[in-house]
């Protein structure tokens, strides 16, 4: 079979993907498959569908986040970007939104400063921070905050809160675990506002996205 995004079932997502957006995501994992064969940049190797499913399953978040933001032009930070997914494939989709990739591994964010200048993505920034730092440095910046295989859902939203502003949402992209990583959360101080099941076209795996918003405290 062939093993380019089209033949993988790309498409069938709805998306209404033009030839160009097809073409920026094959160049992105061109890419990713050429820096990873000399610096080891990412888990996500060996067979060359593999990593091009990871891409797919990074971009059904899309039809959920466009329907939860409102705005015309949101702040989005994607924590722990790795190898720039989510926020890579979402940048090309979405060049209106503005995407900082937070990481805090120095030979990934030199990938992911290549991929900037090598796709002409000027709607992402890239920061070789830890996340805490930026968290410290740029707070309630954000109208939204996302992540993939980041980590467990409690301290992702703790990481999350103090980038978000007032009306911020985050959106977190879960596989099956994600009834148990709930239960860690203290739903006093967050509202889960959607739990939404995503179908990976040739992927036989449960995938949820959840979307939450910190619960607004009343000044004493
Ligand atoms: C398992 S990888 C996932 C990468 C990517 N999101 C994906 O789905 O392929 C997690 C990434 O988070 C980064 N990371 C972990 N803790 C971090 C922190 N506190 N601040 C910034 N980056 C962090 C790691 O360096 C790693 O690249």
């Amino acid at each position: 079979m062939s093993n380019d995004l089209v033949s993988l079932g790309i498409e069938s997502l709805g998306l209404n993907l033009t030839s160009t957006n097809i073409a920026d995501l094959e160049l992105f994992l061109q890419e990713m498959g050429r820096w990873n064969q000399v610096h080891n940049l990412t888990a996500i190797e060996g067979e060359k569908n593999s990593v091009r499913l990871h891409l797919i399953d990074s971009i059904t978040v899309l039809p959920v986040m466009r329907r939860f933001l409102g705005l015309p032009n949101p702040k989005i930070a994607d924590l722990g970007s790795g190898g720039g997914l989510p926020a890579i494939p979402i940048a090309i989709l979405q060049p209106e939104w503005h995407l900082t990739l937070i990481e805090a591994i120095r030979k990934k964010t030199a990938f992911l400063q290549h991929v900037r200048g090598k796709l002409g993505l000027k709607n992402i920034q890239v920061l070789s921070e830890r996340v805490e730092v930026v968290a410290k440095a740029q707070p309630g910046q954000f109208d939204a905050v996302i992540s993939r295989a980041f980590t467990n859902l409690a301290y992702f939203l703790e990481l999350s809160l103090p980038l978000l502003n007032p009306n911020g949402l985050v959106f977190a992209m879960k596989a099956k675990r994600a009834d148990q990583e709930l239960q860690d959360v203290c739903m006093n101080d967050w509202r889960l506002v959607a739990d939404e099941p995503l179908e990976i076209p040739n992927l036989a795996v449960e995938r949820r996205l959840l979307v939450l918003s910190p619960v607004r405290k009343l000044p004493l």
